[in-house]
């Protein structure tokens, strides 16, 4: 939670990068953990850039923005190589909504980190259904530090790591927050996604 990194020493040994993946839920706090560590980098005056994919507009076209309305300047990129060359000359890089990155990402941020630049990125391990979103588990494997966070199941009240849709959409990416998610606990999560299974009665009849 506190990794903080020399920017150089004494022995004038080659600057070292990794990458940091937070993940989890929506609500889990996965923003406002990326804007706190890089809030703290600027403090220790090491040079920040922060990114997001261009199609996350939710709450503001350039600002990362949490749920409790934290919020930092980032630049949005529609692909991840454009990372690479925004990124030059920085010491540490910051990448929020990882989830909706193609899987270039993952080499994107090895090559930061390769070049001496510490990496965090935030975002969905999981989607709507409970599946792997995008490049976070290929990003999961090869991060150093990984830290998931857990938001409260709005159902129970016991820690929440499935974002239950509500809306009535069957496509991987839709933008929303709490009119289109709820953060669910597992046994919450399945008992809405039964709920949702139509009963035998519902199902159309087989063709013969
Ligand atoms: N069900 C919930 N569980 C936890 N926090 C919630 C919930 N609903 C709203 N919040 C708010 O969301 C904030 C976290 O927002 P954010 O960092 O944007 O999360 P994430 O990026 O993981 O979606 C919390 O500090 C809290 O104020
Ligand atoms: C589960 C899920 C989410 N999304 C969208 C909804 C939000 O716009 C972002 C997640 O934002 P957060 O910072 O984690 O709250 O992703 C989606 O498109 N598809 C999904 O399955
Ligand atoms: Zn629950």
């Amino acid at each position: 939670m506190f990794i903080e990194p020399r920017v150089g020493n004494r022995h004038n040994a080659p600057r070292r990068g990794w990458i940091e993946v937070v993940c989890g839920s929506m609500f889990s706090g996965k923003t406002e953990e990326l804007i706190r560590r890089l809030t703290r980098a600027r403090i220790a005056r090491q040079r920040v850039e922060i990114f997001k994919p261009a199609i996350d507009t939710r709450y503001h076209a350039e600002d990362v923005v949490s749920h409790n309305a934290a919020r930092i300047r980032s630049t949005p990129v529609a692909i991840a190589s454009e990372i690479l060359l925004l990124a030059a000359g920085s010491d540490v890089v910051g990448i929020d909504e990882g989830q909706f990155f193609d899987s270039s990402l993952v080499d994107v941020c090895e090559q930061l980190a390769n070049n001496g630049i510490r990496v965090i990125v935030a975002g969905l391990d999981m989607d709507y259904l409970g599946r792997p979103f995008g490049p976070m588990p290929a990003l999961l494997a090869t991060a150093e530090y990984v830290t998931k966070v857990h938001a409260v199941c709005v159902c129970c009240g016991e820690i929440a790591s499935y974002s239950y849709r509500i809306a009535a959409s069957a496509s991987q990416v839709l933008l929303g927050e709490s009119d289109s998610y709820e953060a669910r606990c597992r046994p919450c999560f399945l008992e809405g996604m039964q709920a949702k299974e139509p009963t035998p009665e519902a199902r159309p009849a087989a063709a013969h």
